[in-house]
């Protein structure tokens, strides 16, 4: 049974459509990232989950019971911002208890719940402290107790990592990932970021011109993305896209590459990441290409080439080699089997 159904969701904003008939399922205790860029209405639906806001129409099911009629409260669901939203004036004690004492529990109950949360989040020693007293990843465990306290079914969780420096940033993010696991909770997470995307979804939803593009496990989108949108929006740096023209029985394309395909369409774009772009021959039927090496970043134990094909098109390569010669022309291979193909649509002809 699916926990969460998000069934036929239309929304605009006056005249401005942002959701243009939304569908996906949630599974119970899943981590779900609802991924997008700026404006594609991530926090519109996450409102709406919420019932912070409403939809013009469709249909959003919570245990297969309809939840359009229900308030926030009524469904069971706590909402984690990026901001936090901690009370300034009142302690850590008193920001965790204060969801339980709009609720009009009792005391002992609010000492009790606040007290058990704190030991799961390991934030007891906390309590007494004011949130100016606490750093941005503190502050964050906080934001999140206080939405244990009040044993959600759901939580609805929007970009809560995006005022966090880098290095604890990487580490909130593990100890989410690691807690949701313990709690076994539905956590719905919206970001723009594709890497947190990756590394936390069970599932990822990709939102697009108001619909959800992609769904599926993280590695399956990234190794078969729909389209083009999709294609360039996963992966770090993103895939190289060659313009192709067939011409006889054979494309030709940037990087003055050759192949032969089986296809009718005459303009084809050919997708390859820069992971499975060599500078050795790997196999008997790789495409050889030629770029010139511009840049050469170290980036650990391999090595980032940006190339030139042509005087304006850029060529990202990620090799393990490390010896590489800027400014000379040199031959690259790749194989069809790693490539994308799409069509003058930008749709994934591949399969
Ligand atoms: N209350 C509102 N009134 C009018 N337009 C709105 C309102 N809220 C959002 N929008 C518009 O709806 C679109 C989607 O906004 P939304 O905040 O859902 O996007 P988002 O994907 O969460 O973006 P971001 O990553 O920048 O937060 C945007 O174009 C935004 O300007």
């Amino acid at each position: 049974m699916a926990d969460v159904k998000v069934i036929d969701v239309y929304k605009s904003y006056g005249k401005v459509p942002v959701l243009k008939g939304l569908n996906f399922d949630i599974e119970n205790g899943e981590f779900f990232v609802l991924l997008g860029s700026s404006g594609s209405g991530k926090s519109t639906t996450l409102n709406i989950l919420a019932g912070l806001d409403t939809m013009d129409s469709g249909k959003i099911l919570f245990d297969n019971n309809a939840v359009n009629q229900l308030s926030p409260v009524e469904r069971g669901v706590a909402m984690v911002f990026q901001n936090y939203a901690l009370y300034p004036h009142m302690t850590v004690f008193k920001n965790m208890a204060f969801p339980l004492k709009m609720l009009n529990y009792k005391k002992e109950s609010i000492i009790r719940i606040v007290n058990e949360v704190a030991k799961t989040l390991d934030i007891t020693t906390l309590l007494d402290r004011y949130p100016r007293e606490l750093s941005g990843g503190q502050a964050q465990r906080i934001a999140l107790g206080r939405a244990l306290v009040r044993d959600p079914k759901i939580f609805l969780l929007d970009e809560p990592l995006s005022n966090l420096d880098a290095n604890i940033r990487s580490k909130i993010r593990n100890e989410l990932k690691l807690m949701q696991e313990e709690l076994n909770r539905t956590f719905i997470y919206v970001t723009h970021d594709q890497m947190e995307a990756m590394s936390l979804g069970d599932h990822i939803g990709i939102l697009h011109n108001g619909l959800l593009e992609q769904y599926g496990k993280p590695i399956d989108i990234y190794n078969n993305p729909v389209n083009e949108y999709i294609a360039t929006f996963l992966g770090d740096p993103e895939m190289n896209m060659l313009s192709c023209r067939k011409n006889g029985n054979i494309y030709e394309g940037e990087c003055s590459i050759q192949f032969k395909l089986n296809s009718e369409d005459k303009n084809i774009t050919l997708g390859v990441r820069p992971e499975n772009i060599y500078l050795h021959k790997q196999n008997d039927d790789d495409i050889e290409g030629k770029i010139v090496p511009k840049i050469s970043e170290l980036l650990g134990s391999r090595t980032l080439i940006i190339g030139m094909a042509g005087s304006d098109k850029e060529i990202k390569i990620i090799t393990e080699e490390s010896d590489i010669s800027i400014g000379k022309e040199i031959p690259v291979y790749f194989n069809l089997n790693k490539c994308h193909v799409f069509n003058e649509k930008g749709d994934n002809i591949n399969k």
